[in-house]
């Protein structure tokens, strides 16, 4: 099957303040991550906070130009600026529905403005377009005359699926899209783009703190850690017979994948002790994984930031 989204060697750095007087330092925030999304497959993006996974996501959706490497999208290289219908194709779903979507506007006013804009519908089909929005988000028609604070966080972050429908993309990028709901709304939400992919052969992008859900959404996986992906591989594969020392140290401090009945745990980690997880606003922070380090050992720490938010990726250019 032929990729519809290639990245090939992507860095991203940024410069950014030290100490007063003391110069500025390079923060690699991905650091050559080639990867291929197939036509109508779901790649889920996993791994610890800080790591790049958003970085990531910025990059295929436009809103981050990488500092060196390639965008092909269906074989053609995509230059720093967009087209209209480039970005139409690639639409991101977002955490967060309250930050994205405007608290003064209605529901219908949002979604025809975009459908509008990129000229999909004639005025005389936009009532029966919304109202198919809305079906397949599976979300009654009397939303689209509420304003985002009036609707619950499951129905919001529909909403944010049907506003990227609405421009009838071929991919969707959700970031972190369901860790802001509870665990029901989560269900619903991923039941939602598991139908859009099978009815609409969307190609999604699933990035996610939570491996769990990884596991039951996504064909393939991606394992970030450092600015870097370190293990690639089909779900079963991934989450079966890690083969990265980080992958491993991932899948052993994930708490969904210790929860009966959810997924079981890899046989390649059986007799290996769990982790102990901190948690914090649903985000995992690894405990220090010398392993991984040593393995990643060409991006050298000294890390810079605050040691208790450990983010790995950063890490000045010598
Ligand atoms: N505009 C920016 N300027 C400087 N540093 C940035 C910028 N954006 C991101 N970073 C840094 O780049 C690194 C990667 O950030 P990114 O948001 O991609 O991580 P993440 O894996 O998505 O984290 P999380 O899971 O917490 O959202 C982090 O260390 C972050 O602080």
């Amino acid at each position: 099957m032929s990729a519809l989204i290639e990245l090939d060697d992507i860095r991203v750095h940024y410069t950014v303040p030290t100490r007063r007087h003391s110069p500025p330092v390079t923060l690699r925030a991905l650091d050559g991550v080639s990867l291929a999304v197939e036509r109508s497959r779901c790649l889920g993006v996993v791994g610890e906070s800080g790591c790049g996974k958003s970085t990531l996501a910025n990059v295929l959706v436009g809103l981050r130009t990488p500092t060196a490497g390639r965008v092909r999208y269906d074989g053609r290289e995509v230059g720093a600026r967009r087209s209209k219908d480039l970005c139409r194709r690639i639409q991101m779903v977002f955490q967060d529905p309250v930050g994205s979507l405007n608290p003064r506007r209605r529901v219908r006013s949002v979604l025809a403005e975009l459908i509008d804009h990129h000229d999909l519908v004639p005025d005389t089909g936009m009532n029966s377009a919304l109202d198919s929005l809305m079906e397949m988000v599976d979300l009654p028609p009397r939303v689209l005359e509420a304003r985002p604070h009036e609707l619950s966080g499951g129905q919001r972050q529909r909403v944010a699926i049907a506003r990227a429908l609405a421009v009838q993309p071929e991919v969707l990028v959700a970031d972190e899209a369901v860790a802001a709901l509870d665990v029901s709304a989560q269900a619903t939400v991923i039941n939602l783009l598991a139908d859009l992919r099978a009815e609409l052969g969307l190609t999604i992008v699933f990035i996610s703190h939570d491996l769990g859900i990884v596991r039951t959404l996504c064909d393939s996986v991606a394992v970030m850690y450092a600015g870097r992906v370190v293990e690639e591989g089909t779900a079963e594969a991934v989450f079966t017979a890690a083969q990265h020392p980080y992958t491993r140290a991932l899948l052993r401090a994930a708490p969904d994948l210790h929860r009966p009945g959810t997924v079981r745990r890899s046989p390649a980690l059986e007799g290996e002790p769990a982790g102990t997880p901190e948690t914090n606003t649903g985000c995992v922070f690894l405990p220090r994984c010398p392993e991984a380090e040593a393995a990643c050992a060409s991006a050298p720490p000294p890390y810079i930031g605050n040691e208790s938010h450990r983010t790995a990726c950063i890490h000045a250019v010598p």
